[in-house]
């Protein structure tokens, strides 16, 4: 693929469930190594947007593309590494059984299998844990098994749907790290998120309101078009909370 050419690139698209309409017209192309945050109030339609990416739904209408190629397309998911907002984990297998499941869906065996379960669970600081049932994790610890999951196979692409929900301050961070230098190794990474300090952290930000896309920006430039002072001032002026 070009090195120009958009990671993403949705034209024109909509997504309806029976007579809503849930996204409306969204045009948007998401460039190769970018930290792409989407935010916007809860049921706007971050989440259908995201799944309309990974290719797990269809659009209605309109035309998403992920690598020059049209979605959706079953082999496309080696290429992407997806974190759904529930986690999509076998919880009677344990955490080792579960990433052995994903590790071989993607292809990745032997050594090489090995050395990437150790590696991403040692990134979400669930080394001790390895070999414990996932109903026998909390909540958060299932978020970061789900994280691990989806850095399994290194894919190009990252979609993460809010993937910092239920962790601690101090894992977040050193997760953001790690997302950073993904970053600068050439990973695309596409996040949900209602965290600020994560939203200031992405080269771009794009604005959804009722399926709309109001505004593609980045941080500053979003800050600038509101006359706002922070991300956060700037969120509720498009989420409609501040006129
Ligand atoms: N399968 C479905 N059938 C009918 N309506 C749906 C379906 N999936 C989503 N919706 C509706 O689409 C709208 C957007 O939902 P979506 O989950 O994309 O929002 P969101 O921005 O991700 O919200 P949150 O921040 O709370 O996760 C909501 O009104 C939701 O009820």
């Amino acid at each position: 693929m070009d090195q120009d050419t958009p990671v993403i690139s949705v034209s024109h698209v909509s997504r309806a469930f029976g007579s809503k309409t849930v996204l409306k017209d969204i045009n948007l192309q998401v460039n190769r190594a970018e930290t792409f945050g989407l935010l916007g109030p809860s049921g706007s339609g971050k989440t259908t947007l995201v799944k309309l990416l990974t290719g797990i739904d269809e659009a209605s209408s309109g035309e998403v593309q992920v690598m020059s190629l049209k979605m959706p397309k079953l082999n496309m998911l080696q290429q992407i590494g997806y974190m759904a907002q529930s986690d999509a984990l076998y919880t009677e297998l344990s955490a080792k059984e579960n990433l052995e499941f994903f590790a071989a869906l993607y292809g990745l065996k032997g050594g090489n299998r090995t050395r990437r379960i150790v590696d991403v669970m040692e990134l979400v600081n669930l080394q001790e844990h390895l070999r414990k049932r996932v109903d026998q994790y909390s909540g958060g610890m299932k978020r970061r098994l789900s994280l691990a999951i989806a850095l399994l196979h290194e894919p190009p692409l990252l979609i993460l749907d809010e993937p910092t929900v239920g962790i601690d301050p101090l894992l977040r961070q050193s997760i953001w790290q790690e997302l950073r230098s993904l970053n600068r190794q050439g990973t695309t990474i596409v996040l949900t998120t209602h965290v600020m300090d994560e939203a200031e952290k992405c080269d771009r930000l794009g604005m959804i309101r009722d399926g709309q896309l109001l505004a593609v920006d980045t941080p500053t430039g979003l800050m600038q078009a509101t006359g706002s002072a922070t991300i956060e001032e700037a969120f509720l002026t498009y989420g409609g909370a501040r006129k």
